[in-house]
């Protein structure tokens, strides 16, 4: 019996082999190998069309998959469907609150979904609203609230059944940096307590400050997988050095910077020196006599990685 809790403890809450979604001749997810741990926040990092909402639904057992398998909790997504459902929260990218009614009425008539008793749903709604700071808005209708009300009474409503794991489907895109702060704060306090928490996102920012590990995704496929660190480390440089020459042509540019750090990436409006020292490879540049119209030296991010891995860059 011990050794069945433990085993079961230590299961993956979510594995995928050889996944594949299909829609007619287009192929959105194409053959994903993912394992997800209990506690941990797991992201899917990748520009629009790498397929990362297409694998969520399939997770979230709202689409089946076309071929390979997909265990969740240890369940079939297909043939099991409602009784994972019942262990999810959902944030779906698009809020899809009643906007008619008020913030707790949204979180109780939710909770009538899974068959939560009245009372017990009011209870729970009332400590989810303090929890996403919306204690003070509980009986406003929920039209006029801000974007990032709206997102943190959505994780709000997602955790109405005390799920394992929580799903969020870019929990920030369309808010502005403070909205965005708060969510990460909620959604951080939320893996303290132990939930699974799997998210998209296509900023790497947020998939370096929320995620313990992550794939990148590009064409439906899985480019590269690790921690945050782990990825920046085996993919780029420590540092970067960032050099704008105004107007100029930049390939001529970039052919005299040969043999300064390691390597050199064009952009449409600036140069990437990859370099471990950025000072270093700055007065190298320097000393060729190019003038750059300016130079800003960064440590590398999971945005490197990506243009690195794929020759795109994240976020165009
Ligand atoms: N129901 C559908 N029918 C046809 N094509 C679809 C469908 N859903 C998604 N796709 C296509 O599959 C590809 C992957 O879409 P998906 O939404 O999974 O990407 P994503 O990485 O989540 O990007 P986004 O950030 O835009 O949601 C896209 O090219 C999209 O147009």
């Amino acid at each position: 019996m011990a050794e069945t809790q433990s085993a079961e403890k230590h299961a993956p809450m979510i594995t995928a082999k050889g996944l594949v979604k299909r829609f007619g001749a287009f192929t959105a997810v194409d053959g994903i190998d993912v394992e997800v741990r209990a506690g941990e926040a797991f992201g899917f990092l990748g520009p629009n069309g790498a397929g990362k909402s297409s694998t969520m639904r399939m997770i979230g057992c709202v689409s089946p998959p076309t071929a390979g398998s997909l265990r969740i909790l240890g369940m079939d997504p297909v043939r099991e469907g409602p009784a994972i459902r019942a262990r999810l929260g959902v944030c779906p990218q698009q809020d899809s609150l009643d906007l008619e009614l008020t913030v707790l009425e949204n979180l109780t008539v939710y909770a009538r979904y899974f068959g939560i008793p009245r009372r017990e749903a009011r209870d729970r709604a009332r400590e989810l609203l303090d929890f996403v700071q919306l204690s003070e808005r509980a009986n406003d209708t929920t039209e006029p609230l801000s974007g990032g009300m709206k997102r943190r009474l959505t994780i709000a409503r997602a955790l109405i059944n005390d799920p394992e794991i929580v799903l969020l489907d870019e929990p920030t895109t369309g808010l502005d940096p403070q909205a965005r702060h708060l969510v990460w704060d909620r959604l951080f306090r939320l893996k303290q307590r132990g939930v699974t928490l799997v998210l998209t996102t296509h900023y790497m920012d947020e998939a370096e400050q929320l995620c313990d590990r992550l794939v990148v995704m590009d064409g439906g496929r899985i480019v590269a997988e690790d921690s945050p660190r782990a990825l920046i480390e085996e993919h780029s440089t420590r540092e970067v050095v960032e050099l704008r020459f105004g107007l100029d042509p930049l390939e001529p540019i970039a052919e005299k910077l040969d043999g300064i750090g390691e390597r050199v990436e064009v952009l449409p409006d600036r140069i990437l020196l990859y370099a471990p020292d950025g000072d270093e490879a700055g007065a190298a540049v320097t000393n060729r006599k190019l003038h750059p119209s300016s130079v800003l030296v960064r440590r590398s991010t999971l945005e490197d990685v990506f243009l690195h891995l794929t020759g795109r860059t994240l976020v165009d």
